[in-house]
């Protein structure tokens, strides 16, 4: 039998994509958004909706270890394959910006954004801003269950940065809690920002 659905956590993933959606990040009803809620399951958006504007009837429990039910997101299996492979993952947050967006395409075929010497570097858990960070990209793919053993594969079992970028699609951000997922995808998409910029100005 599945949990009952807590009242907070609809109301974490509803706050999430209220911001995401002030970011201008879910354009078209785009992205998707997931919260562990016990051990065997998650709460996962319904497909389709206003991401930001989620009522707690677009939200859905389901077990992590069975088949997605029908009407649900047909990126759910990326959500859920994060959980599966990390026991410390409590939330993951999709969503479409523009620029995960351009540069996942400009990249694809090199499979990774890099960023050099910013201080942002911090907010996804890097000691020095002299670092080099390397966010992984997949090619986009609609089976997505297919998809998701790629990018389980490649990210093994400690990623080195908790997102990545789906090609001309958008960017995945992971956390242990719903507000470590969030600074992770801040932290991610000011880095993709930054890139962007700079290539521009150059
Ligand atoms: C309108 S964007 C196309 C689907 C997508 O990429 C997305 O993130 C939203 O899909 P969902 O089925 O979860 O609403
Ligand atoms: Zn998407």
């Amino acid at each position: 039998m599945l949990p009952a659905l807590p009242g907070a956590v609809v109301e974490e993933i509803a706050a999430f994509g209220r911001y995401a959606a002030s970011r201008g990040w879910v354009p078209a009803t785009s992205g998707n958004f997931s919260r562990r809620v016990d051990a065997r399951h998650a709460a996962v958006t319904r497909s389709g909706i206003d991401k930001g504007a989620i009522a707690p009837g677009d939200v859905a429990v389901i077990a992590i270890d069975e088949p997605v039910p029908p009407r649900l997101s047909a990126e759910t299996p990326l959500h859920l394959a994060r959980y599966r492979s990390d026991a410390a993952v409590g939330a993951v947050f999709h969503v479409h910006t523009v620029a995960a967006t351009v540069l996942s395409r400009l990249y694809e075929r090199e499979g990774v954004v890099r960023t050099d010497g910013l201080e942002m570097h911090k907010a996804i858990g890097v000691r020095t801003h002299e670092s080099t960070v390397e966010i992984p990209i997949f090619a986009n793919d609609q089976d997505t269950f297919a998809l998701a053993a790629r990018v389980e594969a490649r990210l093994g079992a400690d990623p080195a940065v908790p997102g990545y970028l789906l090609a001309g699609h958008g960017i995945y951000a992971w956390g242990a809690t719903a507000a470590d997922a969030r600074r992770h995808l801040e932290g991610l998409e000011f880095l993709l920002a930054c890139h962007l910029e700079e290539r521009r100005l150059r």
